[in-house]
This record gives C-alpha cells, structure tokens and sequence, in this order.
C-alpha cells in the first residue's frame, strides 16, 4: 500500500488583482490563529479596516511579484510536488494544498481519502513551528478529517529548522553569494509574530514575559520548556546557518519582519536593523530569509526591493538578498529526507543534550 505526502504552504491569492486578494486576506486574516483576538473584534478589523484598505495596495505589490505562470509560491510548490514525487518514487503520492484560498485543503484531503493510503505524512511547509501557520495547517487537518470513518496511520512534522539537509539546503543556496562578493553584515530576517503569539505556546512561563527577555534573553537557548518557541527557533537557524557556511558569528543578525497592527511582536525589527548599521557605517549586507521556502512577497518584494530602498536611502552600497530555496535540488533532496524519517516516525530532537547558545540576539 502506497502512502501520501500532503505538504501545505501558507497560501496565495488566485490572481493579482483586488478582488482576490481581498478574498486571500480575509480567509488568512480571519483564521484565529493569525489575529488572535476575539472573533467579534477580527470580524470588524479584517473586514472594515484591513482588508478594505490593504487589499488594493497588496495587490500592486502582487502584481510586482506575478510570473506568466503565477504566484512564485505555488508555482514552485507544484513544482516540487513533481520533483519530491520523482524523488520519492512510487511508494509514496504527493500532493500540494494551500492553508487559504487554492488549491484547498479540503479539496485535496477529499481525494486523499479515496485512495486509502496505509499512512499520511503531513508536512506544512514552515521551517521553524509558530501556532499561526504550522500550528493552523494541523488545526485545520484535524478539523476537515474529523469525520473519517477510516483512518491511516499519520504521521505530522512540525517543524524542521534544525533537520541537517535543510541548514544544508538554505548553505548552498547561499554559498555562490558569499564566494562572489565580501559583506559586511549578514542579516537573517524572518517573519515576525505578536510577542502575545510566543506568549500564548509557551507552557512554562520562560519565554519573553519580562521586558529584559523582549529583546533577547529566553530565546537565546533552546532547551525543554522552550522547544515550540517559534523565535527561540528562529535563532537556532540562524545559528546552524552561519555555522554552515562558516561566518563570523558577530556579524550574524536575527531580525524579523512584515509587523501588522499596533500590537507588540518579536524583536528585534528588520527596520531597526537596517536602520542601525547604515548609522555604523555598514555599506555590504547580504540578506537571507530562512523562515520562507519560496519566493513571495515577503522576500520578493519586502526583503529584496523595500529594505533594499532603504539600506541604499539610508547610505547602504549594496544589499542583496540570496534566492530562496523554491525548486533546488538541495531543497528536493532535504524534503526526502524529512520525509522519509517521518515516514519510520524519526524526530529530530530539537533540544539538544546539553542546551547550546545560539549567538547574536541583536545587533553587535
Ligand atoms: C513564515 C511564516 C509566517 C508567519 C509566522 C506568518 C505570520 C503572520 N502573517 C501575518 C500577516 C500577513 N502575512 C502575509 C503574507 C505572507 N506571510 C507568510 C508567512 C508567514 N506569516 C508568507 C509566506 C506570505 C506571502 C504570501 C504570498 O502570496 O506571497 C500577508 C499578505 C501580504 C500583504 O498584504 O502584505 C499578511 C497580511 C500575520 C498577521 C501573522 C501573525 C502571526
Ligand atoms: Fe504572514
Ligand atoms: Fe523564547
């Protein structure tokens, strides 16, 4: 009996234009794990301010980004579909949905479960865990499967930022770049989450409850209590990454991105570190976006044009951001992998033996 991959990127709109990318906020913006306020209060913020307003402005940034075939996200989810499938080989199928808009999880579990599979692997495709997209791909799993009569064995991978092939992966992408030029800084932005978000998955009150751990503090280690915080992960990649690649860990910064409302979220901002050192003087800064798989308008357009205007305004020579790991054969090979262990129930013990440091919080 075969089994079947399903793997779940975040979602995009159907088209560049208003109308659907007004229809992608508001199912993305609605879901309680992404704005995880009472459901009467994101009710009246997603559809008389948020999706109102946003929507034609994110639709230009969309039409920026669109290629002849698509949104760079799911054209290269297909894409590796077909490649993890070949790699794979015949014992396994796999699909592709989207956690919003198409093609739907419903749609796809619908013909999953035609085919009686002996086990599902489940794999969302975020590297580091966070409640509002990993966490939700499973909510919503369990939610549109509730009414199976016949259950395979399932297998769930929620997180793989420390899985070797994928700090692997995100190395050779990147090496070309830091083989070509001399940087000054390397900056790792990764999207960000209210502070509320980490506050609210951590079980054992040791992740930034105080102001001192705001800005760095319970991250910088990752050990039991803390092994689901999403930016104590965040860190850790940075971490393996720079080890990889064999750069100075003082010149390696974590920094989130794409803030949304007036609510605190995790720091410090990529804004204020760009910010920071055009002021010391920083003119080389290779960018990386290691919480993304693939092209969007997060790396795109945000990281690859926006900061880049902003480095340069601010004094900045050059900033470039590496390509994201979208079709690469490293990236194929990564996700066989992790399959492959999930499939014989393997975890990748996110916390080490004796808990390890993960370097630079901050700028130096
Ligand atoms: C990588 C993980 C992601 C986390 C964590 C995340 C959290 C999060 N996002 C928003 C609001 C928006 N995100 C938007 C786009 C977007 N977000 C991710 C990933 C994560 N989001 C991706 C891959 C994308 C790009 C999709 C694409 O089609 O290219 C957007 C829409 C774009 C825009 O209008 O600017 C919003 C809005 C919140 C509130 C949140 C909270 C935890
Ligand atoms: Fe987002
Ligand atoms: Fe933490």
């Amino acid at each position: 009996m075969k089994k079947a991959v399903l793997l779940v990127n975040l979602g995009t709109p159907d088209a560049p234009h208003t109308p659907e990318v007004r229809r992608y906020l508001k199912e993305f913006l609605l879901d309680g794990r992404v704005i995880d306020i009472p459901a009467l209060s994101r009710w009246l913020l997603v559809n008389l301010i948020i999706a109102p307003f946003r929507a034609p402005r994110s639709a230009k940034a969309y039409r920026k980004l669109w290629t002849a075939e698509g949104s760079p996200l799911k054209v290269y989810g297909e894409r590796l579909k077909t490649l993890l499938q070949d790699a794979l080989g015949e014992d396994y199928e796999v699909y592709l949905a989207m956690r919003y808009q198409n093609p739907s999880m419903r749609s796809i579990l619908a013909q999953i479960q035609q085919k009686a599979y002996e086990q599902i692997i489940l794999l969302p495709l975020f590297p580091q865990y966070a409640s509002a997209t990993s966490g939700s791909v499973i909510q919503k799993f369990y939610d549109e499967t509730r009414h199976w009569q016949a259950f395979p064995s399932i297998s769930i991978v929620s997180y793989f930022y420390n899985h070797p092939a994928f700090v692997q992966a995100l190395a050779s992408r990147a090496r070309p770049y830091i083989e070509a030029d001399r940087y000054d800084y390397f900056v790792f932005s990764y999207h960000g989450v209210p502070v509320r978000q980490i506050q609210k998955a951590d079980l054992h009150g040791c992740c930034l409850q105080t102001e001192d751990k705001k800005v760095a503090g319970c991250c910088s280690r990752l050990h039991e209590q803390n092994q689901y915080c999403y930016r104590a992960q965040c860190f850790a990649t940075t971490r393996l990454l720079a080890e990889a690649l064999q750069l100075p860990a003082e010149r390696c910064i974590t920094a989130f991105q794409s803030r949304l409302g007036k609510a605190e979220w995790i720091q410090p901002y990529t804004e204020d570190v760009i910010r920071q050192l055009a002021e010391q003087g920083a003119k080389k800064v290779l960018a990386f976006s290691p919480a993304f798989i693939a092209d969007c308008l997060e790396t795109t357009i945000e990281v690859g044009e926006e900061y880049k205007e902003l480095f340069e305004a601010l004094g900045g020579e050059k900033w470039v951001l590496v390509e994201s790991l979208n079709d690469h054969a490293s990236w194929v090979e990564a996700l066989r992998q992790i399959v492959t262990e999930a499939t014989l129930n393997i975890s990748r013990q996110t916390v080490p033996t004796q808990a390890t440091t993960v370097t630079n919080q901050t700028t130096a």
